[in-house]
């Protein structure tokens, strides 16, 4: 963590959760302030169609509810797609852009998660940018230099401590159980500090970096641990109340 930021535990349903998981959702929110100790913000992303009753389902407490992807415009002739004022009005205060699987699955470019970060500032939100390299990219030694190019192309110079936050979300550890080293998770999120500073200099002091891939609650400790590691983004763990929250709880004393 970084002394003086406060932590922030995210999850992020992907394309998983209907009106039964609205249990969950409420666990959620009314365990979180205990497992956190008060010392952490919660987050959790839906699919857009539960976003209305997930905000309110955690209304009132300290976790957020956000939605994980929007347009760029902010409204229009885009059938299917969200604009980030729709996900306010549906009660979202943050929303993921550019997280992996929108890159693979949709060819978002780094230019098109800059333009829906702006969009998401625009509305309101707090654009939760992704970025992180592939397992061909990490073998053959590029990590660093791809994070420093998704950083260049997908956070705006504008970007501040308050209506930004980066996610590192290694593509290879997302899903399979696999982390990074945690002197390589350091590392990573050190260059990507060092990285902001030079895109906006000092505000890049407080914009919360996270660590996303595999965090679960047996590994959440020590991730968390990492200086400049100031939260999670969590996928798969963060479904079930019960392993969001002893998550959360890894935050305390950090
Ligand atoms: O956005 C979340 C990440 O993609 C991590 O997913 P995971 O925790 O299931 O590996």
């Amino acid at each position: 963590m970084t002394p003086g930021i406060r932590p922030l535990i995210a999850g992020n349903w992907k394309m998983n959760g209907t009106s039964d998981s609205l249990g969950e959702l409420q666990a959620i929110a009314a365990g979180f302030a205990d497992a956190s100790g008060n010392e952490a913000d919660g987050l959790i992303c839906v699919p857009a169609t539960l976003l209305d009753r997930a905000a309110k389902a955690m209304a009132g407490s300290p976790v957020a509810s956000g939605g994980q992807d929007c347009h760029a415009k902010e409204s229009g002739a885009h059938t299917g797609d969200i604009s980030a004022a729709m996900l306010k009005d549906c009660g979202a205060s943050h929303v993921i852009v550019g997280h992996s699987e929108r890159r693979a699955d949709h060819g978002e470019s780094d230019a098109v998660v800059a333009a829906k970060a702006k969009a998401a500032w625009q509305a309101g939100l707090v654009a939760v940018i992704c970025i992180g390299e592939t397992r061909e990219e990490r073998v053959s030694g590029k990590t660093l230099s791809v994070l420093s190019t998704q950083i260049a192309g997908s956070v705006p110079a504008e970007a501040t401590a308050a209506n930004t936050v980066v996610a590192y979300e290694p593509v290879w550890a997302i899903g399979t159980g696999l982390i990074p080293t945690l002197p390589d998770v350091e590392e990573a999120h050190a260059h990507i500090r060092a990285e902001l500073k030079r895109l906006i200099g000092a505000e890049a002091d407080g914009v919360r970096i996270l660590y996303g891939g595999s965090m679960k609650p047996d590994n959440a400790g020590e991730l968390l641990s990492i200086n400049n590691v100031d939260g999670g983004l969590i996928g798969g763990a963060s479904l079930k109340a019960k392993d969001f929250l002893a998550i959360a709880n890894a935050v305390k004393g950090k």
